[in-house]
């Protein structure tokens, strides 16, 4: 499976419209938010120039990127240095938020209705990304989190409709992220890419 399944531009299109509609979301939550969706941005942009530069048909798969940039020698493999912006270092930083998506939407679905959800979001983060992220990093991010709306809220700034019907469209939605979460992490697995610096 994971070697036969491929991004496609109609799945890239589709991520950025899902990005947008959650970075507008977290431009909703206030500046406490910003820290976080200006990152996200930078490293959506570095994806989009990819996307639109010379070499733009060797980015239309994850697999065709994985292979041109290391056949290049366009990944810095031990520390940032001429490389630090790579495809495959950025999407690797995606990934591991996908993985932290994938954990708090779970979460949220099965969550009782007094549940907290910058409890929900802690803990996602702290099974997911924040091993990768600075002392200070860390500490942003959970003040951060406190500022989450409830669970309800939640649902509704992201026009999800009612609880019943967020948590039956979240079911939809969980096993394709997984989906995609799994492809990636195999392909990188393969290619030795997961510790990127
Ligand atoms: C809804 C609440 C949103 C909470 C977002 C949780 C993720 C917390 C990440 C905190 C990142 C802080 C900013 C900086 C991070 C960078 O140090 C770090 C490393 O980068 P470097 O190796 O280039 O130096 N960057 C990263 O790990 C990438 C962070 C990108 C954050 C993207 C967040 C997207 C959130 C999407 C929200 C979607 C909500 C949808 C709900 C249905």
């Amino acid at each position: 499976m994971a070697s036969t399944t491929r991004y496609t531009t109609t799945t890239f299109a589709l991520g950025h419209i899902v990005t947008f509609l959650a970075l507008r979301f977290m431009n909703s939550l206030g500046s406490v938010f910003s820290f976080i969706s200006k990152d996200a941005v930078g490293k959506i942009q570095i994806m989009e120039n990819y996307r639109i530069g010379e070499s733009s048909q060797q980015y239309l798969t994850l697999q065709s990127m994985v292979k041109y940039e290391m056949e290049n020698k366009l990944v810095d493999l031990v520390q940032r240095s001429e490389n630090w912006d790579s495809g495959c270092r950025t999407i690797l930083r995606l990934h591991r938020v996908l993985r932290w998506l994938q954990l708090f939407l779970e979460k949220l679905q099965i969550a009782s209705e007094d549940s907290k959800t910058s409890v929900l979001c802690t803990e996602a983060y702290n099974d997911s990304l924040a091993c990768h992220h600075t002392w200070i990093v860390r500490k942003a991010a959970t003040v951060a989190f406190y500022a989450l709306p409830t669970r309800v809220a939640f649902f509704e700034a992201m026009n999800m409709g009612t609880t019943e019907e967020a948590v039956a469209k979240l079911g939809v939605a969980l096993p394709f992220l997984s989906k995609v979460f799994d492809i990636t992490e195999e392909l990188y697995k393969q290619h030795n890419l997961l510790d990127l610096p």
